[in-house]
């Protein structure tokens, strides 16, 4: 799914407008009656207070709109207008002058007023800013805002949390509405997945309010979602007749004294991610314990017991994951740099692979391109620098790939893989996954698919996609707390059989 910019909702809005040849009022309306369906859906006439604090834009339109409906129904509902500003949309008074023709009257709130009461068991509905915010809130509307924060209701935004910018970090964090539940329209938006914004809000839906979809197909977005249906036409089946020279050999490059672990958990990842064969190449210590925990992987070993001093591979690898657990001693940085000059093929480089980098860049010439480096944000900083904020750790991160043609995954709650100008952003995973050697495992499945002929960039989302549905698998049967990363590798292929499963409603077709 698309992921826009305020200014290109704005344009699918304007198109919709265009093509239907409809008044905007007439969208506001679809717009308030599918929040209306959602919340009719499940309160089901239960008599609830909801409190909707309104702004005079069109999100606050919306609002209006919703209250209308919900009085037509019934509920008990109490309205007050937020009034930030004399600069009244005209879709907002035309849904003010509706509502008062019922008879309900708006109380209005400015910076003289006392703050409304509110219950815990009240609903509050936020409809005081949309994507239109482009400004610091006044200082008594952002303790509007702290004081619904505070009252502990179940607080359902509209479009977005009032105080969040759709395309920059907040001007001020504490002015910003803890959304329990967002409905947006039509399409999520990306501060929804961005560790700075994310976290005020719990759960998100978007809701279909039939922008027009020609526009929406034929416009390029610089963000995408990531979920089952862009990811499955990236599958590449298996075919009968195919031996395990058609998946490729992978090579794990990695491990030190004490983090032989992380070569394990990978090789493990790329085997059971698909690749025909693996080979891992570790330092000497590491021998033993690796053809013992993991006997379908071969292992090579170089000259020294505790670090790799010299990467030699017999053979020609179909691809390189190299990193994890590599450790950073002077022999086994050149040992690196010497391994980046011969290869040619695209790579995965994680770890302390990328610490190397970000202490001697001039590696980064050597780097084959539309290789994967899959930083955490940690990382990720010391490889392009210190950022402000989400969206310009983005922005540079774009700007970084596209220099080097390289494919850029940004590891995190939400992960989000950058190549070309655009960011893929995943939907699976859960908090289980913050778990020593998870990232280890993510580096072994990208290697892994890489060996099978996805292209990198294809290697990388799916990958992502994959790795996160195999923790979502995992803590359904263990938890989050008890999730390890080698029960992420003993799940890959429950979310294979997630991912490839037929649609419920063939299935009953079939019965
Ligand atoms: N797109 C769609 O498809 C549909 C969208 N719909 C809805 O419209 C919403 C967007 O509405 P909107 O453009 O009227 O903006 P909104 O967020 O209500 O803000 C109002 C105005 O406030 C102003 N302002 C900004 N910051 C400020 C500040 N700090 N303090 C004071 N004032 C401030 C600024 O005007 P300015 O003063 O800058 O001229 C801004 O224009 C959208 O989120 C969705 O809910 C649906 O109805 C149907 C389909
Ligand atoms: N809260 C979370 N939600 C979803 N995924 C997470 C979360 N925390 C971590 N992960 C995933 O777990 C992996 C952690 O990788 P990394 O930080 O490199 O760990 P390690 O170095 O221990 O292997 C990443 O793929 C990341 O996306
Ligand atoms: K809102």
């Amino acid at each position: 799914m698309k992921i826009f910019s305020a200014d290109q909702i704005y344009q699918a809005d304007k198109s919709t407008i265009q093509k239907e040849q409809i008044k905007s009022e007439e969208l506001m309306e679809r717009a308030a009656a599918q929040l209306f369906e959602w919340l009719h859906s499940r309160l089901r006439g239960t008599q609830v207070n909801i409190q909707l604090f309104c702004g005079i834009g069109n999100n606050g339109g919306d609002g209006m709109a919703l209250a209308r409906m919900l009085h037509e129904h019934g509920y008990s509902i109490k309205v007050h207008v937020v009034n930030y500003s004399d600069k009244r949309s005209e879709d907002f008074l035309l849904n003010l002058e509706r509502l008062k023709d019922l008879k309900v009257w708006p109380d209005f709130i400015n910076k003289e007023s006392d703050l409304p009461e509110i219950s815990p068991n009240d609903i509050v509905v936020d409809a005081i800013f949309g994507i239109g915010l482009n400004r610091v809130p006044d200082d008594w509307v952002g303790k509007l805002i702290g004081h619904i924060n505070d009252s502990r209701a179940f607080v359902l935004s509209v479009d977005v949390p009032s105080g969040l910018s759709v395309d920059r970090a907040p001007w001020n964090t504490s002015y910003v509405i803890q959304a329990s539940y967002v409905l947006s329209f039509q399409l999520p938006k990306l501060i929804f997945f961005l560790p700075e914004t994310g976290v005020y809000l719990n759960q998100w839906e978007v809701l279909d309010i039939g922008l027009n979809q020609d526009f929406i197909a034929n416009t390029e977005a610089d963000f995408e979602l990531i979920g089952r249906p862009e990811v499955l036409p990236m599958y590449r089946p298996r075919l009968k007749f195919s031996h395990k020279g058609t998946y490729g050999h992978s090579v794990i490059v990695g491990g030190s004294y004490g983090k032989i672990g992380a070569v394990q958990l990978a090789s493990n990842a790329c085997l059971s991610v698909g690749s025909g064969l693996v080979s891992a190449f570790v330092p000497k210590c590491g021998y033993d314990s690796l053809q013992t925990a993991v006997p379908e992987v071969m292992v090579l070993t170089g000259s020294r017991d505790k670090n790799i001093s010299r990467i030699e591979i017999p053979f020609e690898p179909s691809v390189v994951g190299i990193g994890v657990g590599i450790g950073q001693d002077d022999d086994t940085i050149d040992a690196f740099s010497s391994f980046l000059k011969k290869i040619k093929l695209p790579m995965v480089i994680d770890a302390d692979g990328l610490n190397i980098l970000s202490k001697n860049p001039e590696l980064l010439k050597d780097v084959p391109q539309l290789s994967v480096l899959t930083p955490h944000p940690k990382e990720l900083e010391r490889l392009i620098g210190h950022w402000e904020s989400d969206f310009e750790k983005l922005e540079k991160a774009k700007e970084f790939a596209l220099q080097h043609n390289l494919v850029i995954v940004i590891k995190g709650a939400h992960t989000i893989t950058i190549y070309n100008g655009k960011g893929y952003v995943n939907t699976t995973g859960n908090p289980g996954m913050a778990t020593a050697g998870s990232g280890d495992v993510l580096t072994g499945m990208i290697t892994g698919l890489m060996a099978q002929g996805y292209p990198s960039v294809e290697a990388a989302i799916f990958g992502v996609y994959l790795h996160g549905l195999a923790g979502d698998v995992g803590a359904s049967k263990k938890g989050y707390e008890a999730l390890k990363a080698s029960i992420l590798v003993d799940s890959i292929g429950d979310a294979y059989a997630d991912l490839l499963r037929q649609p419920e409603i063939e299935q009953n077709e079939g019965n």
